[in-house]
This record gives C-alpha cells, sequence and structure tokens, in this order.
C-alpha cells in the first residue's frame, strides 16, 4: 500500500521550536499531502539523510548559513516566507509615531520581523531590534513581539503580542504548485486561510487566483471526461489523475501527485513499456481488469516531452461497441428469417432444412449453391438466426448490384482522404459492421478477381486492410455465400479463384429448383395465398397451369404470381388472368400439341372478347404513350407486365417483344426515357406535348 503522503518537505529554522511551529502550521492545512519533517538549523546534515522531496529554510539568512557541502544538490530549496496573522496586525496597525522596540529570540528574527511591519504598511513608527544578547537596549517604553514574550526586557511594562507569525500565501502556492497539489480542494482551503492572515502580496495574490481558477476550470473538465487520464511532467512525474483515472488505478491523486509515474505503476505490477512511446489502445491488466491504454507525448516546454495517458475499460468499450451493433441491427443489419419460414412439403427440401439445422451452430463458412429464386437468402437467414451469432449484426449484401469500386469501399471502408471526396474521417466496411456476426455474400460468382483476392485474405486470416490505409484489422465474422452461378466451371476458366472457392465452400447447401420439387407448389401457393389474405383459394384451371409451369423464376416467380392475381381478382379469376409468360408457356406447350390453337382467344371476366390486336389499324405509339400516362395516373410501375394488363383492360392484347420494340422506338424519337431496373418508362416533355396534340386533334 501506498503511505498516505509519498512527498516529503523538511523544515529548517534557526531553533527547533521555529521550525516545529511552522511544521505545525503547515501539517495542519496540508498534512492529507505532503508529511513535513522539523529540522533545528544546527542538524542539517540529519534532514538531509533523510531523501526529501523540498527543503523549507526559514529565511535566506539561515540558508546561507548553511554549509553547501551539506545541502543535497539536487534537492530543491524554498524560502519561508512569513507573514502576520490579521488578529496580529489589528493590534499595530493604527500605532502612533514613536520608538518601539521589536523582541525575538535572536538578532536576524528581529530584523525580518521589523522589515515585514514595514512591508506591511506601518511606516510611521521607529522599531528598534531587541534580542537575548543585544549590544544596548533599545530606548522604547513600548515592545512589540512574534510571540516571543520571554525575551522582552523585564523593565518594559507594556508589550504587544503579535503571536506567532505565519506561512504567507505565496510560498504555500508555490510549494502546492511544484507538486502539482494546486486543485479545488487545496484552493478551497487556501481561500479560508487567505482570510485570517495579512498578505504581503495582494497583487500576486489576485494573479494566483486567476491562474488557479483556469486550471480548476481545466481539471473539472478533464473530470468529465469518461475516460482515465493521467498527466506527468517532464521528468515522469505525475502532475494530474482525473477522477476516472483514480477509479481504475483504485488511488487518490494526493497518494501519488508528483511521484514518479514508472515507480507508482510497478507497484500496482503494471507493465510500463507502453510509457516509453506514442501508442493507441494497448491492451494491459490493470487490477484484473482489460484497459484499453493509451499514451502521447506533448512537447510543450522546449524539446522535453510531457505525457498524457488515458485509460479505457475494456469492457465499456465493448458493451458501446454491442449497442452500436445492436443499434446497426435496429437500423438494418439484421436477419429476418427462421428456418421454420421455410414453407416446404417436399422430402428432399426436408432434408436439406435439417442438414442446415445441424451446419449453423457451427463456425465454419457456408456455400449455398441454386438458382435465382429458390430460397437461398432465406436459408443465409436461418443460419445465422440458429447459430451462436444471432444477437449479433447480420450484414447482406449483394456484389451484384455495385460497381467492382464502390463495392470494395462498402465491404472494407476507406480511410480518411483515401480518395477525393471521401467522407472525413473514413468509413466503416460492412464487415467491420457484421463484427462477432454474419456476413452474407450474394452473387458471389459475380465479383472481380481484384476483388476475389481481398476476399480470400478476410476469409483466411479474418483481418481487413481499409481502401487507402495500412493498418491490419481483425475481424470475426462468418461469410456465407451465394450464387446462382456454377463456380466450378467458372474456375476452370480461370474467372474465379480455386483457393477462394474452396475456402468458401466448407459446408455447402444446394438448394433445389422449384420445378425439381412440384409437390412444394400447392403447399407454396396456399403460404402465400394467406399472406396476402386475398382468396382463401384458386380456381382448379389456374392451380393446374401454375402447377404444369417450369418456375424459371422459382419460388419468387412463384410469389409475385400470386400477388399478381390477389390483385387482378375480382371474384372470377380466369386462366388469362395469369401473367402473360405463365399464358404464353401454357399456350406454347398447348400449341405444340394442337398446332391449330390461336394465341389466346377466350373471355376475359368482363365478358369482353380478347384477341390479339391487329397491329395494322392500331397506333399502336399512341396507345402505349396512353398506357404509361395511365399507369403514371394509377401509381403502377411502368413496366410491360402493367402495360400488358392495361391494354387487356382495354380489350388489346399486347405482347411483351411488340411493347419492347415499341419503347425503343419512341425512345428514338425522345418520347420517353427508359430508366434501368426497375424504373421502368416515362414520358418525356415531348412524350406529354404529343398525347395533349393527339387529343387536341380528336
Ligand atoms: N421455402 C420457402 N418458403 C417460403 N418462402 C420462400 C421459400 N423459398 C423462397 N421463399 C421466398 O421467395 C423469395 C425469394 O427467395 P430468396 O431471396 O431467398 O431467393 P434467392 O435464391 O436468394 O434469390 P436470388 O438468387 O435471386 O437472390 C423471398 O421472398 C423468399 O421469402
Amino acid at each position: 500500500m501506498f503511505p498516505i503522503s509519498n512527498i516529503k518537505v523538511a523544515i529548517i529554522a534557526g531553533y527547533e521550536a521555529t521550525s516545529q511551529q511552522i511544521c505545525d502550521q503547515l501539517t495542519a492545512l496540508w498534512g492529507a499531502y505532503i508529511t513535513f519533517i522539523p529540522m533545528a538549523a544546527g542538524r542539517y546534515e540529519e534532514s538531509m539523510a533523510q531523501d526529501v522531496d523540498l527543503i523549507l529554510v526559514s529565511s535566506h539568512i539561515i540558508f546561507t548559513r548553511s554549509s553547501p557541502a551539506v545541502i543535497n544538490k539536487r534537492t530543491e530549496v524554498q524560502i519561508i516566507g512569513r507573514t502576520l496573522s490579521k488578529a496580529g496586525w489589528e493590534k499595530i496597525k493604527n500605532l502612533p509615531d514613536g520608538n518601539y522596540m521589536v523582541v525575538n529570540d535572536e538578532r536576524d528574527s528581529a530584523v525580518e520581523t521589523i522589515s515585514l511591519i514595514y512591508e506591511l504598511g506601518l511606516r510611521n513608527v521607529n522599531l528598534l531590534p531587541c534580542y537575548p544578547d543585544v549590544p544596548e537596549l533599545p530606548k522604547a517604553a513600548i515592545a512589540i513581539t512574534p510571540g516571543e514574550r520571554s525575551y522582552v526586557p523585564s523593565h518594559i511594562e507594556h508589550v504587544i503580542d503579535l503571536g506567532e507569525r505565519v506561512v504567507d500565501i505565496s510560498t504555500m502556492v508555490e510549494m502546492l504548485t511544484r507538486f502539482h497539489l494546486l486543485n479545488h480542494e487545496t484552493t478551497l482551503i487556501l481561500n479560508e486561510y487567505a482570510k485570517n492572515i495579512v498578505s504581503r502580496s495582494q497583487g500576486l495574490q489576485a494573479t494566483m487566483q486567476g491562474l488557479i481558477h483556469t486550471k480548476n476550470l481545466f481539471e473539472e473538465t478533464l473530470n468529465m471526461v469518461q475516460d482515465g487520464v493521467v498527466t506527468y511532467d517532464e521528468r515522469g512525474k505525475i502532475t494530474f489523475l482525473n477522477k476516472v483515472a483514480e477509479e481504475i488505478l483504485a488511488l487518490p491523486f494526493s497518494r501519488v501527485a508528483n511521484r514518479d509515474i514508472r515507480l507508482v505503476l510497478r507497484e500496482m505490477r503494471i507493465d510500463t513499456s507502453f510509457l516509453d512511446k506514442d501508442l493507441q489502445n494497448q491492451l494491459i491488466t490493470i487490477r484484473s481488469q482489460n484497459i484499453l491504454v493509451n499514451n502521447m507525448k506533448i512537447l510543450s516546454r522546449g524539446n522535453v516531452a510531457e505525457g498524457v495517458i488515458t485509460f479505457k475499460i475494456a469492457k465499456e468499450v465493448e458493451e458501446l461497441e454491442l449497442k452500436l451493433r445492436t443499434q446497426l441491427r435496429t437500423n438494418g443489419h439484421t436477419a429476418r428469417f427462421h428456418f421454420s419460414d421455410i414453407v416446404t412439403n417436399s422430402p428432399l427440401m426436408k432434408r436439406l432444412v435439417s442438414r442446415a439445422q445441424r451446419m449453423a451452430p457451427n463456425d465454419l463458412g457456408v456455400l449455398i449453391l441454386g438458382e435465382n429464386g429458390t430460397g437461398k437468402e432465406l436459408f443465409a437467414h436461418s443460419l445465422h438466426n440458429a447459430s451462436l451469432r444471432a444477437n449479433f449484426p447480420f450484414v447482406a449484401v449483394n456484389c451484384s448490384a455495385l460497381p467492382e469500386s464502390l463495392l470494395e469501399t462498402e465491404l472494407f471502408g476507406y480511410e480518411d482522404g483515401a480518395f477525393t471526396g471521401a467522407k472525413k474521417g473514413g468509413k466503416p466496411g460492412l464487415f467491420e459492421q457484421a463484427h462477432r456476426g454474419t456476413i452474407f455474400l450474394d452473387e458471389i460468382g459475380d465479383i472481380s478477381p481484384h476483388l476475389q483476392t481481398r476476399l480470400l485474405r478476410v476469409v483466411q486470416q479474418k483481418e481487413i486492410i481499409k481502401v487507402g490505409g495500412t493498418k491490419v484489422l481483425p475481424v470475426d465474422v462468418r461469410v456465407i455465400a451465394a450464387t446462382n452461378r456454377n463456380l466450378v466451371t467458372m474456375m476452370k476458366e480461370d474467372k474465379f479463384r480455386e483457393d477462394l472457392y474452396y475456402r468458401l465452400k466448407v459446408l455447402q447447401i444446394e438448394v433445389p429448383p422449384l420445378r425439381e420439387r412440384k409437390e412444394d407448389i400447392p403447399y407454396l401457393v396456399q403460404h402465400f395465398l394467406k399472406k396476402k389474405k386475398v382468396l382463401a383459394e384458386l380456381p382448379e384451371p389456374i392451380m393446374a397451369a401454375i402447377t404444369q409451369y417450369q418456375w424459371p423464376g422459382n419460388i419468387r416467380e412463384l410469389e409475385n404470381t400470386i400477388e399478381y392475381l390477389s390483385i387482378m381478382n375480382e371474384g372470377d379469376l380466369q386462366i388469362e388472368d395469369l401473367p402473360f409468360s405463365i399464358g404464353d408457356s401454357i399456350n406454347q406447350a398447348a400449341s405444340t400439341s394442337e398446332k391449330t390453337a390461336p394465341l389466346i382467344e377466350t373471355n376475359d371476366s368482363s365478358g369482353q372478347k380478347l384477341v390479339p390486336a391487329d397491329y395494322a389499324e392500331l397506333d399502336v405509339e399512341r396507345l402505349l404513350l396512353e398506357l404509361i400516362l395511365e399507369a403514371k395516373i394509377k401509381g403502377l410501375h411502368t413496366g410491360r407486365k402493367n402495360l400488358i394488363k392495361l391494354a387487356r383492360e382495354r380489350g388489346i392484347l399486347l405482347t411483351e417483344s411488340l411493347i419492347r420494340k415499341q419503347v425503343d422506338l419512341l425512345r428514338e424519337k425522345g418520347l420517353v426515357n427508359v430508366q434501368i431496373g426497375r424504373a421502368g418508362c416515362q414520358l418525356t416533355t415531348r412524350g406529354y406535348a404529343y398525347i395533349k396534340n393527339q387529343e387536341q386533334e380528336d
């Protein structure tokens, strides 16, 4: 354990009694911070033998009397300034003109007291020194003495006792500053003390108050910081500990103030090697707690470095990180599905689900293969939710959705200033955001060779380097990848890295297409109808058509079809209400067996006869522009499917290929804009004008 106070100060005065008296005064004020050792002038050696941090001498005279040989050159020496108490000063401050003897235990002390009284402002009196072996007693009827009544000549009847001289404020401030003890608490003590003494240096006191205020403000601010902060000076002496640092080290600042930082840490069995360099976030152990430590040197005075150490409790950082990750999960990085969401009636699929359930708690990578829309993502979500990482983020990335450079910065993040326009402070990548969770790399077969190489590093070494950075960041992420492409063929064609393939496919799941598990179709239809809550079941002919269809878009296509039928439903669903592709394929199947059958010729729900449009008679250009406008007004997507549906409502049958061709022509004429993706086509200003003109002509 540390002693109550580690700072030792020797007090040397002409007489032991005087040094004891000064010692008592100072101990009463600062005993909690400093140990004072009283010494008589004749016993310097003894005091020097003690390893003290400072020697306080009662006057210049005592200092010059001591033999230089006995003054330890390394120990600092400070002269004690003394003054009068307010009560003592009150007794003399209005004395009338005249002679007064000033009595003390020795000549030097008497002279000192005289100069003090003059300095404090009593100038109208004539003060004469008087001490035990004075050659000639001064001619005065009144004696003034600072607590040394016993030396007053016996014939003097009128004695003014000023009381013991007291240590001046400036001496206290100098001593406290030397030991970095000037803080809020010590300032309060100083202020109280100042009320009862006459200060010899009023100006200095005011300046000091200002400095103390600034310092207190600074320290209060550091006490509000949530990290532990320790500062030390160029000699390695501790100059400040904020409250958090006191808690982490379980040490009050007063016990370590001005002590060597290395010694203090070593006494606590803390590895001090971090003090030799500037470092960030090194993990050390303090009192069985994992602490992240930062050490920074500050060149504030010439070339000598002072230092600042900050401590963070690693658990708190982890908790914060966890909070951030929980937040991330609520911000979208979360797995929505569980194995129980996989609807199936196929023995093949049931076996697959049970295999996947066994893979889930294992931390190995999983490669999911299968055509588009077969449910690969559903499996990835379910694997994560059934794993030990379920409480951490699930980050899904579609590798084919972004251009290479963007995908790279999304995945790995970038450092501050990595490229023009890079966000200040850099950006964390998705791998970082998935830390302790799972990253799902969908369409992995679409990534470039360069990214394949970068990915290999993460999968192999579990570490990333940000774009434009050099720092290696460890990440703890499980990788689940999926693709509809044939990676084995791609490897043979040198389009996919073999080492990456084998790393990814430690565990493999192959989701069969819907046409290979037809028994799932009615089951899934029922499931999606229930979800839509519009229809209880589908009419038999539609159900038959759906079961017959090959479903190239698999479950996604089936789900969309059910959604489409729910919208189309007006109580009497017909086969022609099926999306064109399905109806088309059924008809194609029919036409191969019955070559004479018309493309589509039936009644729709309104009893209107639908026939393929006679395009020669139709202003297809105008029709399409109107349909696009109508879709826009109805808030529908302007894709081909909706345009076909709207045309049907007008009793006109359009084919997808006709629409595609026609839209191309309209675009060339500047009447429509075609946007890539799901945005579909939009009328241009010219397109609107065209319709308007046509209407006017009509
Ligand atoms: N067995 C199933 N039970 C219920 N819904 C399913 C099932 N399989 C797939 N789905 C649904 O079908 C849609 C497509 O599934 P998912 O996105 O998982 O397929 P995918 O194979 O990842 O597709 P892609 O390769 O195009 O990314 C989703 O809405 C999903 O919820």
